[in-house]
């Protein structure tokens, strides 16, 4: 070979070294190529996932990032502040225990009398928190122990732990913040015991902020999730409030000791009470999947911008053109739109429910629903939010300022508290199962939408032939309704042979640990299905295909299910249409996230920048470091 040619050679390799340099080296134009790509309308997006709360976000959003420095209290390495839900759950949770759980608490079972405690919180001049949980007991709530005792000759309740187990436990903003709590207690008077009420006790001197005497607060330290928020242990020792302090709408006691229920049968009395509490569980609702798409907003920006192997011959390519991800990422991206859609019309329904919050008849549907949603949106949340972190893996998923690690111990949080997800669906179910029994046993018509269906559901023939077979709605319907349908009355059968050998509980617990779940969480699928189809989105093929991923994934998880009961679903079918639908809606996902996520500044983690300039931020923030050098 000549000089002239070697040198002619060399130069070719050097070429073909800079562009390849150049492409695993600029994220940011790899990230605008996916953007680019998308043919979203966004403001028509944020309408439709948002709706009228958009104009609300974006403010919150405008006052974080105007005012950065208040906000960013903490490094990142000390775990974090960012506010609001994508900014730090612990801030939503800090107005949630105040206004959804102690002032909501006085609004529902409060009277005219509680006015002025209603009116200091809502001026802020209290700071609320709402003490039911005790070490001992929690779901069960008709077994907490702290006791309050009526005294006649002072006309006011004695409120005491009398037992270690007894101790109000994980009760939030209480450590520190809180001057007023609203404490659920046992009422007793005159020795004879009437069930659990609430009552407004001041555990701080609001002058000097001093714990009351009779009280001790402890703080819990570090948690392994929400660290924003302090919680707290609390103690009484013959706390002594008035007479007026008992939340007394369903039952009052009079100045001589007299106990004056307004609903008498103290089954139906303490089910009214609980479910005025309900309201904050629409927010959490929505907390799953809005915590799971700023997850996929990290996960799906870092798979644009990350490059690796591509087809042989060729440069490197972007992770997310690997159909692996594409299953990892865009699959969960189309679910979260679809739960996205449910959690605002839970939250709507909600809304519309408020004025009947004391008629059971009216609230059993969206307390059935809310009880469920909330479960499976956190367990999905927290499967989406470990994946994003596998896919920054090998390296970056282990680094704190990818803020996954941070946002799966906050969200795994909303697993448990307003009601364990396990607890909860048993109510679901009880309430599905009720539904079906009285119109098969009494003929008595279902009066709730999202069950009206039970009345006429008929098997018939359906079959799945061609591709279009997968995506009809018609088809998609009935299987959710068979499968829903089929596992209640299974269900059903089952526990009514256990019960011809044992009570209630008995035959039920074995029952519902095989059953409970599966069924919960059919009719769960059936309301997202509900929902969707009620949206006015025709003609707008992005939605139409996010809501058909959603669809392909409940035949590949329930696979067993349909084989088992002869459809003729074709499993290679399913994964065909899977891998061909979320490889075209990846085309998408960025226009979808730059949409729907709030902004870096309030989401905080650098691997979700939205200029893709993903490397250079973290050697920046690396390099930055106190301790780095
Ligand atoms: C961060 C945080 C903040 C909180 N803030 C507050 C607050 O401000 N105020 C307050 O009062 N409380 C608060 N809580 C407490 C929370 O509401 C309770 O922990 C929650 O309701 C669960 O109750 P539990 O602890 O009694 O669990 P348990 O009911 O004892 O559950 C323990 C386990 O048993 C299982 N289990 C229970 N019953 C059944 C059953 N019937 N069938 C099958 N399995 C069952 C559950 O699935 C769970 O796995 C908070 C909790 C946390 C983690």
């Amino acid at each position: 070979m000549s000089s002239e040619q070697r040198v002619k050679l060399l130069h070719q390799q050097f070429e073909a070294y800079k562009e390849m340099n150049e492409q695993v080296t600029n994220p940011i134009e790899s990230l605008q190529h996916y953007r680019q790509l998308s043919t979203i309308d966004k403001a028509k997006y944020v309408e439709i996932f948002y709706g009228r709360n958009s104009k609300y976000i974006q403010n919150l959003f405008d006052i974080v990032n105007k005012n950065l420095d208040a906000f960013m209290l903490h490094h990142l390495e000390e775990l974090a502040s960012f506010a609001m839900d994508g900014f730090d759950p612990a801030v939503c949770v800090r107005f949630g225990v105040h206004f959804s759980l102690y002032i909501k608490t006085i609004l529902n079972l409060g009277t005219e009398n509680h006015k002025q405690y209603f009116e200091n919180a809502q001026t802020l001049t209290d700071i609320g928190s709402f003490s039911l949980t005790e070490l001992g007991h929690g779901s069960n709530v008709r077994q907490v122990q702290t006791t309050a005792k009526y005294d006649k000759d002072t006309q006011t309740f004695i409120i005491n732990t009398p037992t270690d187990l007894a101790t109000k436990f994980w009760i939030g903003s209480k450590a520190n913040l809180a001057n007023m709590t609203v404490v659920f207690a046992q009422l007793y008077i005159d020795g004879k015991q009437y069930g659990v009420h609430a009552f407004l006790v001041e555990i701080r001197d609001k002058t000097n902020h001093n714990v009351k005497s009779g009280i001790t607060i402890e703080d819990f330290g570090p948690k392994n999730g929400l660290n924003g928020i302090e919680n707290g242990i609390l103690i009484f020792k013959n706390v002594r409030v008035p007479i007026a302090n008992m939340l007394d709408r369903f039952a009052i006691v009079t100045p001589s000791g007299e106990f004056k229920p307004s609903i008498e049968d103290p089954d139906k009395r303490f089910a009214v009470q609980l479910a005025s509490l309900l309201g904050g569980r629409g927010t959490l609702i929505y907390y799953g999947p809005i915590t799971s798409l700023n997850a996929l907003d990290i996960g799906i920006r870092y798979a644009a911008i990350r490059k690796q192997v591509g087809l042989s011959g060729e440069k490197e390519q972007s992770i997310l053109e690997y159909p692996l991800t594409q299953l990892r990422l865009i699959v969960p991206l189309a679910s979260t739109l679809v739960y996205m859609i449910a959690a605002k019309a839970i939250n709507n329904l909600w809304d519309t429910t408020q004025n009947n919050v004391f008629n059971p008849n009216k609230m059993a549907e969206i307390h059935a629903l809310s009880s469920v949603l909330k479960g499976k949106f956190a367990t999905f949340s927290n499967k989406v939010i470990l994946e994003c972190r596998y896919i920054l893996r090998g390296s970056q998923g282990q680094h704190p300022f990818n803020k996954l690690g941070v946002m799966l111990h906050d969200q795994d949080i909303n697993n448990i508290w307003e009601g364990d997800a396990n607890v909860f669906m048993q109510q679901t179910l009880k309430f599905c199962m009720d539904q079906k029994n009285k119109f098969i046993n009494n003929q008595q018509p279902i009066q709730y939408p999202s069950l009206k269906f039970l009345q006429t559901f008929k098997i018939r023939p359906i079959k799945f032939a061609k591709d279009e077979d997968y995506f009809c709605p018609k088809n998609i319907q009935y299987l959710l309704e068979y499968k829903f349908d089929k596992q209640l009355n299974n269900f059903i059968q089952d526990l009514t042979a256990n019960l011809s050998n044992y009570d209630m509980l008995k035959s039920w617990n074995p029952s519902f640990a095989f059953k409970g779940q599966q069924i919960s969480n059919s009719y769960a699928d059936l309301y997202c299905f509900q929902k969707w189809q009620e949206l006015n989105i025709k003609n707008d093929s992005v939605l139409e295909r996010a809501f058909q991923i959603w669809c392909l994934t409940i035949f590949e998880n329930e696979q067993e299910f349909y084989k088992n009961n002869e459809f003729n679903i074709s499993e290679a079918a399913v994964k065909r249409l899977l891998m061909k639908l979320s490889n075209q809606f990846k085309d998408e996902a960025i226009g979808i996230i730059d949409a729907l996520v709030p902004p870096d500044e309030v989401l905080g983690s650098i691997f979700g920048s939205q200029d893709g300039d993903i490397y250079n931020k973290f050697m920046q923030k690396i390099c930055n470091g106190k301790n780095t050098f």
